[in-house]
């Protein structure tokens, strides 16, 4: 953790939604004039993704799946972190998705990466949102360098519902080839991905209203009317729930350190409950 150079992530899983919450977050900073340098996790897989086809031709997609520590630059990644709370700067890259239109505009072949590089200096923060940002593990522990640690967690129908959609609808793939895929993930899903939560300082999880039994079948993603969201604090002493119970209409209290609240009010409660973290951050830095 650093005073001087704070570091915000959002780590979950793939279609859990860290792409949108960092939309919110990138608004955010605008708004408080704050110049983040923003971090993807996808920039730090190993492989493109030729060579993913290729391990997949092998028969190894299943060990080398980009939800594995070992398909990932988890050392990068921790020395971003590192060098990034000791000195404000660090390396990284960009991968390079289909619908990443800008990168490809600009001569980028999609499945790639970016050449490595350093961040923009004089950041006011630097905001990761990814797989990996809460890993602790024998080897590495991410976690210990952020200083505010969000974890994104739909519930797992919902999540799925929201990868097959994203993935076949903006990415080109078949429903067959994203069901293939989650299930050579599954082994890492539960090792790798979801002990992460259990280091998050808040967790957003969204709950559907509508039935998502089959996720498979499911067409249409459940809209935000359509779904309540929980979040869990792990430090409950810091949080006003009183405020947060008057100002979120119809919310409640779930236990003593979760709030539920309707799926409609996701922006609001992530304004109400993160930006006085931001603040809160942001001035530390001036007395580091
Ligand atoms: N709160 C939400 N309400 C409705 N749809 C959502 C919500 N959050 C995410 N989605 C939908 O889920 C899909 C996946 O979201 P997103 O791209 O943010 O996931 P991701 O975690 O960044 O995935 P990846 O890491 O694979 O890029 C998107 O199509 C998005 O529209
Ligand atoms: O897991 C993922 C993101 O978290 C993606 O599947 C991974 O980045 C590969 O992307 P693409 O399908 O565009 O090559």
């Amino acid at each position: 953790m650093s005073k001087r150079h704070p570091i915000i992530a959002v780590t979950g899983s793939s279609g859990a939604g860290t792409s949108t919450t960092g939309r919110i977050f990138r608004r955010m900073f605008e708004s408080e004039g704050l110049s983040a340098a923003m971090v993807g996790g996808d920039s730090f897989h190993r492989y493109t993704r030729e060579q993913m086809q290729r391990l997949a031709a092998k028969g190894q997609f299943g060990a080398r799946n980009h939800f594995a520590l070992g398909a990932n630059h988890i050392d990068r990644l921790e020395s971003l972190f590192y060098d990034y709370s000791l000195t404000g700067n660090g390396r990284y890259r960009q991968y390079v998705h289909d619908d990443d239109f800008a990168l490809v505009a600009e001569g980028n072949k999609p499945g790639s990466f970016t050449p490595w590089q350093d961040l923009s200096p004089n950041t006011s923060l630097l905001f990761y949102e990814g797989l990996h940002g809460g890993v602790v593990s024998d080897a590495f522990n991410i976690a210990q360098y952020v200083d505010l640690l969000i974890g994104v967690v739909p519930i797992v129908n919902l999540e799925w519902i929201q990868k097959i959609h994203r993935d076949t609808h903006n990415r080109g793939y078949s429903q067959e080839a994203v069901v293939e895929t989650i299930l050579n993930r599954m082994n890492d899903y539960v090792h790798d991905i979801v002990p992460q939560f259990s280091h998050t300082h808040i967790n957003f999880q969204r709950v559907p209203l509508v039935d998502t039994s089959n996720p498979f079948v499911v067409r249409d993603v459940p809209t935000e009317d359509e779904s309540m969201l929980v979040i869990h604090f792990r430090d409950a002493r810091e949080v006003d729930f009183p405020y947060l119970l008057q100002v979120i209409p119809n919310s409640v209290l779930s236990r003593h350190d979760t709030l539920a609240i309707p799926g409609t009010k996701m922006s609001l409660a992530m304004e109400l409950i993160v930006r006085p973290m931001v603040q809160r951050l942001i001035a530390q830095k001036t007395f580091a």
